[in-house]
């Protein structure tokens, strides 16, 4: 009987969750609560902790401490049953390579006791896409086109939520933004609240609310929007014609707080007081040539560096 789970205030939630695997401490009192119909994102590095809290989550691991809850049921006392009322699509995608398309999704309705035809609704426009390979073996697919097929089957039994684990690692750009598509359409269309871990943060942008994780605690949670908006400081993208050298000079800058590589710049904060044009006198006298410093706006990624106040100088 599944009475033990408290609602917290959402369809998902953790309070106090703690889980150590000998001295990592992989989560570290977490609490959070995602509200039905929402895209949740997990945005952490390698190592954060975002499977070890899927895993709880979908009652695949104990934690040591703290409560969890999906769909007002408790994951420890109530697995059972947030087991039928959950979809999960693991890293590794969990489809079964030798039986071909059409077999692993009916295998996978047939594992819920449902059927392909029952709740075909759900995932008849994912579906659509991959039906002409129905008869290709899941290992002979692309990776766009398991990943596909590894949702329909994480869907096929119409689950209230849906996690999924860094469900676009390792796929090509088109098919990333194709993901993200079907998500937004799944909730939009079905109501479903997606769960959703990614190392990406520029995927920041197609979820209603994100969480920075990193050494299993959550160091902001908000809306993509506000988590920019929170960023306190002017920023900078600084280059100049030696670019390698341009990191020893912005390291030993006084008038420099944080400075971080950024694809093709620098991005860089100023110490309190100090401004562009002092930098850019400074980087000159110094002997860099072609300094150009733009005040930029700064993206997840920024924040989450500012967050993990690990600068490089
Ligand atoms: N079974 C395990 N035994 C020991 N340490 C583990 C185990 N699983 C995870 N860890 C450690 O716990 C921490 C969190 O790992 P977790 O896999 O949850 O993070 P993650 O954000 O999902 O990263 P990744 O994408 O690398 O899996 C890491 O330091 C990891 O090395």
């Amino acid at each position: 009987m599944a009475t033990s789970g408290s609602d917290a205030g959402g369809i998902v939630w953790a309070d106090g969750l703690c889980k150590k695997y000998g001295k990592t401490e992989a989560l570290s009192q977490l609490s959070f609560s995602v509200d039905e119909g929402e895209i949740y994102s997990i945005i952490g590095p390698d190592g954060a902790g975002k499977t070890t809290l899927f895993r709880i989550l979908t009652t695949l691991l104990l934690p040591d401490e703290g409560k969890a809850g999906v769909d007002g049921l408790d994951v420890v006392a109530d697995y059972r049953d947030i087991r039928r009322r959950i979809g999960y699509m693991p890293g590794r995608f969990s489809l079964y390579q030798d039986l071909s398309v059409e077999e692993n999704l009916k295998f996978f309705a047939s594992v819920f006791n449902t059927t392909v035809e029952e709740n075909y609704a759900l995932v008849a426009d994912i579906y659509r896409q991959i039906e002409p390979f129905k008869d290709r073996r899941a290992g002979k697919l692309s990776g766009g086109m398991k990943q596909k097929l590894a949702l329909c089957c994480a869907l096929i039994h119409a689950p209230r939520v849906l996690f999924l684990d860094e469900p676009t690692t390792g796929v090509d750009p088109v098919s990333r933004r194709e993901f993200w598509t079907m998500l937004k359409k799944l909730r939009d269309e079905h109501g479903l609240t997606v769960l959703v871990s990614t190392p990406y943060m520029d995927e920041a942008s197609w979820c209603d609310r994100i969480s920075l994780m990193q050494g299993g605690r959550f160091m902001q949670t908000d809306t993509p929007v506000g988590i920019v908006e929170a960023y306190a400081d002017r920023l900078f993208a600084v280059m100049a014609a030696d670019m390698h050298g341009l990191m020893t000079g912005l390291k030993a800058c006084p008038l420099v707080a944080t400075s971080f590589s950024f694809g093709a710049a620098y991005h860089v904060t100023l110490v309190p007081g100090a401004t562009p044009d002092a930098l850019r006198s400074w980087l000159t006298a110094k002997g860099y040539a072609e300094v150009g410093i733009t005040e930029i706006s700064p993206s997840v990624e920024d924040c989450f560096m500012a967050l993990m106040k690990t600068s490089e100088k």
